[in-house]
């Protein structure tokens, strides 16, 4: 009965025809002004509530985290994107113990890989050795970046997925950056079997490594994921447990499409505010010649350069659905179990009140008056809670090194002849900066 309150709902339609599904977010901003911080939407006849503001987001996924950690099932893209219904992945599986399982295990394994130690940063610096070579022959001109940091991280997670380096001209890597690009707007564009025959074109792909693998496999010797799953389906026996070659496959595509699309459209993000803002840019080198992670706890102003990057990259900006797990209440609304819970990651990352410059993109968010490194309690680009990303560490080290270590080789600027950018995104479950080119030019070497 005190189900959350919202604009009037159309018989068949629902609201869909109230909002832009196109750019929603200022429709969800505007139902936040008349409704509050937590109100429905219904999509046809069913119901989504939607959570906005880090207090109702307490509520939500930390507070009542068991009671909003479900995934909703019956969704379109689910259908598409995880092919076999015993075997759901991580992203999309709803709160079991299956989902649990392969989380902790996918988790620990991440862990495990050197994240947080050096090896792991000597994979990626690798990789940025491909990305600096492609600026380098652009140097003294302008370029798009789009593709570029779309092959970059899709390169990185698959050093750890498949341990090897893929060309940018290799056709798998060009098919994945592809149909995450594509599937990643799915929200706001025109789809349907085109989708569900790409993402199982992928699965074939994906076995076709898994079964290739295999010649060269020894046990107890994991070179990437796919081996170190191996193993674990070795240890694990007929124990009952959910570890299958099947679900090794789905995870394959949570983790590759997870690490590709948020990363490289952070990173595109970076570069058009950093394009834009150069000084910016000749305080984060500050004079240092080397910068490694490690030595990040000392830089205060890089951390604040790099945790701005992740706000105002908003790249999630609505998460990815959850659903409640059984009736509950929400903000002393009542939530009947089932429920599609939106949480707006937007709202929150802009929110008026918890930044000093909500609406700009500006290191001081993240520095005290002593110029010490801060983090308000608002910063959730990686959700909080049960669901929360499993690749929080692995993107912040990504888009550190990245950053740093192409703006130690080089100055990225805005062509003049480029007018005012526009910095506004184009929204999907992943949204992307507006294609744009940046100017680039080496920096002189001490
Ligand atoms: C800037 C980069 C990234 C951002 C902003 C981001 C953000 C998010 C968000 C908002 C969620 C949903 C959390 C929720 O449901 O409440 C999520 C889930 C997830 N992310 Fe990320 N992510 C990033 C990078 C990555 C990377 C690099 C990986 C993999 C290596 C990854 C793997 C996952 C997985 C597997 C989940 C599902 C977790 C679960 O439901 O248990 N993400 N991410």
């Amino acid at each position: 009965e005190k189900f959350p309150p919202g604009p009037r709902v159309i018989p068949i339609f629902g609201n869909v025809l109230q909002l832009n599904l196109k750019s929603p977010i200022k429709d969800l901003e505007r139902l936040t002004k008349k409704y509050g911080k937590v109100y429905s939407i219904f999509f046809g006849s069913r119901p989504l509530v939607v959570v906005n503001g880090l207090e109702a987001f307490k509520e939500t996924l930390v507070s009542k985290a068991f009671d909003f950690c479900g995934k909703p099932q019956d969704i379109m893209f689910n259908y598409a994107f995880q092919v076999q219904a015993h075997a759901p992945g991580v992203v999309l599986a709803d709160y079991s113990p299956i989902w649990k399982e392969q989380r902790r295990f996918s988790l620990m394994t991440l862990r495990n890989f050197g994240l947080g130690k050096q090896s792991m940063e000597q994979r990626i610096l690798a990789e940025i050795s491909h990305v600096t070579k492609v600026l380098e022959e652009n140097a003294g001109g302008t370029m798009d970046p789009h593709l570029l940091f779309h092959n970059a991280a899709s390169c990185i997670i698959c050093q750890v997925l498949f341990g090897k380096h893929f060309e940018y001209e290799d056709e798998f890597l060009k098919f994945s950056v592809e149909l995450f690009h594509v599937t990643s707007k799915i929200l706001n564009g025109p789809w349907g079997i085109e989708a569900f025959r790409l993402f199982r074109a992928s699965r074939q792909k994906r076995l076709q490594f898994m079964a290739e693998n295999k010649k060269t496999r020894v046990p107890g010797k994991p070179r990437h994921f796919i081996d170190c799953y191996l193993d674990e389906m070795d240890k694990r026996g007929d124990d009952g447990s959910s570890f299958c070659e099947d679900q090794l496959c789905a995870l394959l595509l949570d983790l590759h499409y997870a690490g590709t699309d948020t990363i490289a459209n952070t990173l595109l993000s970076a570069f058009l505010f950093l394009s834009y803002y150069p000084h910016i840019q000749d305080k984060v080198l500050d004079g240092k010649d080397e910068v490694s992670f490690e030595d990040r706890q000392q830089m205060p102003y890089v951390q604040a350069v790099i945790h701005e990057i992740h706000r105002k990259g908003d790249v999630t900006p609505l998460g990815l659905y959850h659903s409640a797990t059984k009736d509950t209440e929400l903000m002393g609304y009542s939530i009947p179990k089932g429920t599609i819970v939106v949480t707006n990651i937007s709202s929150v990352l802009n929110e008026e009140g918890q930044w000093k410059f909500p609406h700009e993109f500006n290191p001081e968010n993240f520095l005290n008056d002593q110029g010490e490194f801060v983090k308000p309690e608002a910063y959730l680009p990686f959700s909080a809670g049960v669901r929360m990303c499993l690749g929080e560490a692995l993107a912040r080290m990504e888009v550190f090194l990245v950053t740093v270590s192409l703006l130690r080789k080089f100055r990225f600027t805005w062509p003049e002849d480029a007018g005012e950018p526009d910095f506004t995104p184009l929204f999907g479950t992943i949204q992307t900066p507006k294609p744009y080119r940046m100017k680039i030019q080496l920096r002189e070497t001490p």
